[in-house]
């Protein structure tokens, strides 16, 4: 039994393979596949701001950003948030998979070793003459062209703007090396990302379309939507020497409450909203669970802590150039183009893919200014494990292993701190009428190796009140510095090599934010989430304030796993 769905789905998939295992799906939300704010590219945020596709949680008000209350977007849909995400479509550095293996001293957590798996994951469509003639570049080696169903679909979309190609000559002229495949393990350089599109419809391909659609009449494969998950139910205590999910209590589509038993030796996987769920069905940190009405069943104080986000700004710049901006600056257009999309799948709609630059810190800091950073970093490796780990002396253990480990990735240049991309748009949260109606080309700069670590928790019994959310973003000095570097590495970006010729003049920050610290105080109030969370059921030796095993069972239960980020 498993709920849900990115990664959900894509297990429900494999192990419904076996016709003599039942599989169950609890999702909160619709499937959606037949939206066209779902399938058409050019639609992306469209989807997302459709209440009814997205879970949008709130943080609680963050000290480190002048108080502000950020929002959370996460897909609430069969295929999770692949069904309202950007598509972007690359892998990380190398040395990031091999963290995992190293913190947990298991070889099996290596690039090496999951590059069969991503391979797995997906039928590849090499870049056609248009596509490559755009940017698109790829190498054979690190692909999955295995046309079987049961992969998500992956390629390159049917339009690209102009100005893409000029800046990635602006980055390669500030030293950025040209990408000869963005998902092959080494993506400190600039390239055309690969997205998670069917090429030969131009459209999406989310978690369902992969690993549903295809075997919706699977015998042993069962969906249910509109099904809410509350807790996990256990068989009584003492007669087991581990504890066992005997079943699962949700609500469905009418609002009545159903419990489904775990069949004799069978398991549950959790992969959604994991440890709301695991709160609310007594495995947690005791005191939490008591504050909040919830009998403790197993006292596993790291459940929710350890959670890391991605956050971004930008800077955007007028541009004379042709931008996305004039979708909204004219409805006319935009039909026009949206009729393009659905007579012969061209047009602005038909655009999803971005031209990426994944920056290391030898492109924003010069060497003794970084060391000095690290130095300081280094010095306070056990204040922050403390700071970050609310008062649980084995993740605190956890935390350092991680910044330890992160900050030796960064003096070899293997820790990538930023994602820098273009936006042919405006992109930020000046509302369309507050500012001038022109068209802007943007470089949103994302920070996304965070040393920060925040947490999540329940606060009532009652399953409908949403979650404590607390990603404590800026806590970490080290994120701050890259992130006022990400700014002036953007602006550097847009008025360098050939992309000054479209630049007509800076709108946000703006020009009066001169030095890092006004560039700093403008951060605050504007940083938001790049909606990447992950981290809180940490996969970590239980020495180290671990919640899972690299199998991905759960410490102290006997038949529960968890499959998501
Ligand atoms: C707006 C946005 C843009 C993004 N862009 C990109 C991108 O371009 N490239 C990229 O690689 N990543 C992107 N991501 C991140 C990526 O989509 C996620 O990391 C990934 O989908 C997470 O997979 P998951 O299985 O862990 O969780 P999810 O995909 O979030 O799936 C969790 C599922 O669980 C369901 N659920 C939650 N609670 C319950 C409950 N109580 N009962 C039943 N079901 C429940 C949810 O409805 C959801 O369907 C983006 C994310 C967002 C939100």
């Amino acid at each position: 039994m498993l709920w849900h769905i990115t990664a959900g789905l894509t297990v429900a998939n494999r192990l419904s393979e076996d016709g003599d295992k039942q599989v169950l799906v609890l999702e909160a939300g619709p499937n959606a596949e037949n939206l066209q704010e779902v399938f058409v590219l050019g639609l992306i945020g469209a989807g997302q701001a459709l209440t009814t596709l997205n879970w949008a949680y709130t943080t609680v008000p963050q000290t480190h950003l002048n108080g502000r209350v950020l929002t959370i977007n996460a897909g609430k849909a069969l295929g999770g948030s692949t069904v309202i995400n950007s598509m972007i479509f690359p892998r990380a550095e190398k040395a990031q998979y091999g963290a995992w293996g190293i913190l947990n001293n298991d070889s099996s957590w290596s690039w090496n070793a999951l590059l069969p798996y991503f391979k797995k994951s997906e039928i590849f469509t090499p870049p056609n003459k248009f596509q490559q003639a755009n940017g698109a570049r790829f190498e054979r080696d690190v692909h999955g062209f295995n046309e079987e169903q049961g992969r998500v679909k992956v390629g390159f979309p049917n339009f690209f703007f102009q100005q893409w190609s000029l800046w990635r000559q602006t980055a390669m002229h500030l030293g950025f090396p040209a990408s000869p495949d963005l998902g092959n393990g080494s993506p400190h350089a600039v390239g055309v990302a690969p997205a998670s599109i069917d090429p030969a419809n131009n459209t999406r391909c989310s978690a369902a379309c992969a690993y549903y659609t295809d075997f919706a009449d699977r015998p042993n494969f069962t969906v249910l939507t509109n099904a809410t998950v509350i807790r996990i139910l256990w068989t009584e205590q003492g007669r087991e020497s581990e504890i066992t999910a005997s079943g699962v209590e949700y609500i469905n589509a009418n609002n009545e409450t159903q419990v489904v038993n775990v069949s004799h030796g069978g398991e549950v996987i959790v992969s959604a909203g994991t440890p709301k769920i695991l709160e609310l069905s007594g495995v947690g940190n005791s005191s939490i669970l008591q504050s909040a009405g919830v009998k403790p069943i197993l006292d596993l104080p790291s459940v929710g802590e350890n959670f890391a986000d991605h956050v971004n700004s930008w800077v955007n710049a007028f541009t004379n150039s042709i931008t996305n901006d004039l979708l909204l600056l004219d409805p006319t257009f935009a039909e026009q183009q949206l009729n393009l999309w659905f007579e012969n799948r061209t047009g602005f709609y038909s655009s999803v893919s971005r031209s990426l630059g994944i920056a290391a810190p030898s492109d924003i800091f010069n060497k003794s200014e970084f060391n000095g950073l690290l130095e300081e970093s280094e010095e306070k490796l056990n204040y922050f494990a403390a700071l970050l780990s609310n008062g649980n002396p084995l993740l605190a253990r956890g935390i350092q292993a991680q910044h330890r480990l992160a900050l030796d990735l960064y003096r070899s240049n293997n820790n990538l701190p930023l994602e820098m991309s273009l936006r042919p748009s405006f992109f930020g949260k000046t509302s369309f009428e507050d500012r001038p109606a022109r068209t802007y080309n943007t470089i949103v700069s994302a920070l996304y190796a965070p040393l920060s670590r925040g947490r999540t928790h329940i606060s009532s019994s009652d399953p409908f009140v949403p979650p404590m959310v607390d990603p404590a973003y800026w806590t970490h000095p080290l994120d701050v510095a890259f992130h006022v570097a990400g700014i002036k590495l953007a602006r550097k970006m847009l008025t360098t090599g050939p992309m000054a010729s479209i630049y007509e003049g800076e709108f946000e920050p703006g020009l009066d934010k001169v030095t890092d610290e006004d560039i700093e105080n403008w951060l605050r109030g504007v940083v938001q989430s790049y909606t990447h969370e992950v981290g809180t059921m940490a996969m970590l030796p239980q020495g180290l304030g671990g919640v899972v095993d690299t199998k991905l069972r759960i410490y102290g239960l006997k038949n529960v796993r968890v499959a998501e980020n």
